[in-house]
């Protein structure tokens, strides 16, 4: 199954509420921090990427401070967007900075399971020791199946694993919104 074989249930953002979100996870981070020495952002291949930059810039306009951005490109090998095939991998990192002794922030669009963070940090620690990584993510939608948790949360959405949380970005899907998706029966 895929998008194609789902149909909208219900608008949890609009491209206001997204930027809200992120505004106040770019605030959230510089306070936890103490502001952004030795911060950096890896935004996770798709949509964790440009959620990453926006939250560069955000810190930016905040603390006239610009941060590095890396990407991790981990692929979730799903035969269903309800299910989870095997473990996600990790293909390709563009890292141009040391993480050793840095503060990392990961930013990834939707955490669920929590397999992709789970592989996303095994990618980072192996470039190197980072003083401590803490976790950014536009929507936690639940159902963990590792011990895994979020340090910044845009919106916590309580759903079921019948449904899928669509993230649209202008930069990938031309609109700007989070949508709750359900089987079309
Ligand atoms: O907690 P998990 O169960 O690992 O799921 C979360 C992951 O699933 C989504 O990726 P998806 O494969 O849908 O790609 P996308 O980033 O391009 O939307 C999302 O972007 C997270 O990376
Ligand atoms: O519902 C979900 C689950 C994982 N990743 C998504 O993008 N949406």
């Amino acid at each position: 199954m895929n998008e194609r074989d789902m149909k909208e249930k219900a608008q949890i953002l609009d491209d206001k509420g997204m930027r809200r979100a992120m505004v106040r996870i770019a605030h959230e981070i510089i306070e936890r921090n103490k502001g952004v020495e030795n911060v950096a952002l890896i935004g996770v291949r798709r949509r964790g990427v440009p959620l990453a930059q926006r939250l560069a810039q955000y810190i930016n306009e905040i603390e006239g401070t610009s941060v590095p951005v890396g990407i991790l490109d981990i692929t979730l090998y799903r035969d269903d967007l309800t299910t989870l095939a095997n473990q996600p991998q990790v293909h390709q990192t563009e890292v141009s900075f040391s993480v050793t002794g840095k503060k990392i922030v990961l930013v990834d669009d939707v955490l669920y399971t929590g397999r992709t963070v789970r592989a996303a940090l095994d990618a980072i620690m192996d470039l190197g020791r980072p003083e401590l990584v803490q976790l950014a993510v536009l929507i936690d939608r639940g159902h963990r199946e590792i011990p895994i948790r979020a340090d910044y949360v845009g919106k916590n959405v309580p759903t079921s694993r019948k449904e899928v949380i669509s993230v649209r970005l202008k930069e990938i899907d031309q609109e700007e919104r989070v949508v709750i998706l359900e089987i079309n029966e």
